[in-house]
């Protein structure tokens, strides 16, 4: 199942410095594996924000639920999820 989430992070002012940079490390790490895993298809910058525009896709909304809330950036960030299916006239079969 495919997933449109939409991640804006929001760390507060005056948050330790090297807390924050601990925690984004760890969330790059966690980012790099589910994308090997191909959990994690795609992630686009959104341009002038601290966010993303990114693509998952997991067997179940309990599965999604389960990885977006253990992302170690989680407590800073809005999130917005939209399920996707295929669009009929796509040329791309592992659209689904
Ligand atoms: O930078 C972000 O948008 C937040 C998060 C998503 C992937 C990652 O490495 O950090």
């Amino acid at each position: 199942m495919l997933f449109m989430v939409e991640m804006d992070v929001n760390i507060p002012l005056g948050f330790d410095p090297e807390e924050a940079a601990q925690l984004k490390a760890a969330e790059k790490a966690r980012f790099q594996e589910l994308q090997q895993a191909g959990t994690w298809r795609h992630i686009w910058r959104v341009v002038g924000q601290y966010a993303n525009v990114s693509i998952f896709d997991v067997p179940s909304n309990t599965e999604l639920h389960d990885i977006l809330m253990s992302l170690p950036l989680y407590p800073f960030m809005t999130m917005h999820v939209t399920a996707l299916c295929r669009h009929p006239s796509s040329l791309h079969d592992d659209d689904r």
